[in-house]
């Protein structure tokens, strides 16, 4: 049997939803997480302080009795965001980042920026005040094919951005690319990029093998195997730029199994699992901790949290259910395709 005592992991990337879903869904995270970045795409999204605050709150009332879990609030940029609301809202605590859809991009990002443009004057105030900004790194030109949108994004939006604001904070999330590995990789020092446990996991064949299986579609899409050995290298690596952002986006079923089914991979549950069992894989188990407790904080300039959990490996599988109930139906939770050994403890 083998055992790993790490710091409390943090989610730099989470779905929580809200109403039920949010009830059904929080108490996989919090058991784990100390803290997770909560993204903004809810209808209507949230595109204030205030209305951060509020969803804030029914975080905190849904959290389990004990758990100990703090939602950092992010801001759903649109053009028309209030540049003075966002700074205000970070200095009060009350907002860590805010958050880039480009229009149409995935799940709920109608109201995102179709212009980069004219988001500029926000950027410059961000730059100013220290407020970092999460993005979903996809253009959403239809001639651009899905597999090549990120590598685009880069180049068209991403890059001009970060040359125009060189002092801009800026996350790249849930990379699935070797071009935005580089892009992080190889960028100044306030460039950091998030990585989801399921494109360390499954390549673009595992949508379409043998039928087409929604519930490893989500976005941005997986890409080929090479992005994903890249992904690997760079989330085992150690260096501090690359961090945990499961990116957990729970739809029920009905929505997944469907003629146009919703993108998003439920992992919250097994996430822990899943990256101890990657990590063991690439034989890294020594820099997990950078990965999932260390190198978020020091980006957002947090300190990183005190309290340790046990990463256990059993001899038999440790069992994880199929699908949660919701009470707005089931939610199927990801299967990464090989048993899972290692099991969580708390002390
Ligand atoms: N990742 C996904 O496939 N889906 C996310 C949205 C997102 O993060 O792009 C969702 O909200 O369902
Ligand atoms: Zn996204
Ligand atoms: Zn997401």
């Amino acid at each position: 049997m083998q055992e790993l005592t790490i710091r409390r992991p943090d989610d730099w990337h989470l779905h929580l939803r809200d109403g039920a879903m949010l009830e059904a869904v929080l108490p996989h995270t919090s058991r784990h997480f100390a803290r997770a970045i909560i993204m903004p795409n809810l209808v209507p999204h949230v595109a204030t302080t205030a209305m951060a605050a509020d969803y804030r709150a029914r975080i905190e009332k849904a959290l389990p009795e004990g758990d100990d879990f703090t939602p950092l609030m992010t801001l759903y940029l649109t053009e028309d965001t209030d540049a003075e609301d966002v700074v205000a809202g970070h200095r009060s605590g009350e907002i860590t980042a805010v958050k880039l859809y480009p229009a149409g991009a995935t799940t709920n990002s109608h109201s995102g920026v179709r212009n980069i443009e004219t988001v500029y004057p926000v950027f410059e105030r961000m730059a100013e005040a220290g407020v970092p900004l999460c993005v979903h790194g996809e253009v959403t030109d239809p001639e651009i094919d899905i597999f090549d949108r990120e590598a685009v994004f880069i180049e068209r939006v991403l890059d001009p951005v970060r040359q125009r604001f060189p002092d801009l904070r800026i996350i790249m999330e849930h990379i699935t690319t070797s071009d935005g590995i580089d892009f992080v990789e190889n960028g100044p020092e306030g460039i950091g990029g998030t990585i989801t446990t399921h494109h360390l996991i499954i390549n673009r064949n595992a949508i379409l093998a043998g039928g087409i299986r929604p519930h490893y579609y989500c976005l941005p899409v997986a890409k080929r195997e090479s992005h994903r050995l890249a992904l690997r290298r760079a989330a085992t690596s150690g260096n501090r730029r690359f961090f945990l952002g499961t990116d957990s986006a729970p739809h029920i079923d009905p929505a997944k199994e469907s003629a146009c089914g919703c993108a998003g991979v439920f992992s919250a549950i097994n996430t822990m699992a899943c990256l101890a069992h990657v990590f063991e894989e690439e034989g890294a188990l020594d820099r997990l901790e950078a990965f999932v407790s260390l190198n978020g904080p020091a980006f957002y300039g947090l300190p990183a949290n005190e309290e340790r959990i046990r990463l256990i490996r059993r001899d038999e599988p440790v069992q994880y259910p199929e699908r949660i109930e919701t009470g707005l139906g089931p939610v199927t939770v990801f299967d990464p395709m090989f048993p899972l050994h290692w099991d969580v403890v708390q002390d």
